[in-house]
């Protein structure tokens, strides 16, 4: 299995990941929340999660050319993982919390779903800021501040195809409070359209509990390619910052 096979001049990733697999969760997204309208009148909790799950997926294709640098793309072969997961497990297992609603219409108040809509804006916004810290910090080369201080960096060289190179590990601003932050906020931006479904057990929390097991293992993949690329230096941030998504705690 290849890293970046094409056919017929199309990347095949980019197709299974972007265009069918996160069009296809948008348009059963908005497919759901209209049949739940239909059949069981205007639910304003459907339409938080349908919304939120709007701004996630725009703000995707809007940073598109950053998912172009994470372990889907540089690490994982087009196979079982990444295509089948994209086509089949996306569209099925990501849309689930709105297609529970269908059926199951939302029990929960007016305030309770401008709250979850309130809760899960945070996540989004803390979630971009902090992906897009390390690409502003890496694009100005450490050369930046950051909450109103220069970025403190750890220097980190490696070795490459084309020989040794040199990066840097960012260690203020959000990448110095855990290693992987935007996976925290990610969590909380997932369980805040899963809410509108509380009061129904288990089910409409399926995808937060899904997405949990597979940040944390995700966590410990991409730190295992860290400390590969960067060995002592890795080692060093570790110990600089020494959570990995919870302050304190994990
Ligand atoms: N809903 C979902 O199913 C999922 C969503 N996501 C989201 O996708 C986005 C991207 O996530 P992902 O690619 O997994 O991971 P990250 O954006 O956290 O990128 C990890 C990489 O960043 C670099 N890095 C790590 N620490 C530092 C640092 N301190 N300073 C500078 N560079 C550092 C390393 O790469 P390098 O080799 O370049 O140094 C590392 O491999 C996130 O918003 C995440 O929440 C991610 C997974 C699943
Ligand atoms: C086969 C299954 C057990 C696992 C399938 C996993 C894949 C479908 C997902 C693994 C990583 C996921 C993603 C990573 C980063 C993303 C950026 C975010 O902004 C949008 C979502 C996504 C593209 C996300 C999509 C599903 C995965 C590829």
């Amino acid at each position: 299995m290849e890293l970046h096979p094409r056919m017929l001049g199309v990347d095949v990733k980019q197709l299974t990941n972007c265009r069918f697999g996160l069009l296809a969760w948008e348009l059963l997204v908005v497919a759901f929340f209209l049949a739940g309208w239909e059949r069981n009148g205007f639910s304003l909790a459907h339409l938080v999660c349908a919304t939120l799950q709007t701004i996630y997926l725009a703000k995707f294709y809007w940073w598109e050319t950053g998912y172009f640098n994470t372990l889907d793309i540089i690490l994982d072969r087009a196979g079982y993982y990444i295509c089948w997961g994209c086509l089949v497990f996306v569209p099925s297992l990501y849309t689930y919390a709105s297609f529970f609603l269908v059926a199951h219409p939302p029990l929960v108040s007016t305030t309770a779903a401008i709250f979850f809509f309130i809760l899960g804006l945070c996540a989004i916004i803390g979630n971009y800021r902090i992906d897009w810290e390390k690409e502003y910090f890496r694009a100005m080369d450490g050369k930046c501040d950051l909450w109103g201080r220069p970025a403190t960096y750890i220097e980190a060289e490696y070795t490459s195809a084309s020989g040794p190179k040199r990066s840097k590990l960012l260690t203020s601003g959000c990448w110095g409070v855990a290693r992987h932050l935007n996976y925290t906020f990610e969590l909380l931006l997932a369980l805040s359209w899963c809410l509108p479904g509380l009061g129904y057990g288990f089910w409409p929390f399926l995808y937060v509990i899904f997405l949990t097991v597979l940040l944390v293992h995700r966590v410990f993949r991409d730190e295992d390619k860290c400390r590969d690329k960067y060995g002592a230096s890795w080692d060093k941030y570790c110990r600089e910052v020494p959570y990995r998504m919870i302050p304190w705690v994990f």
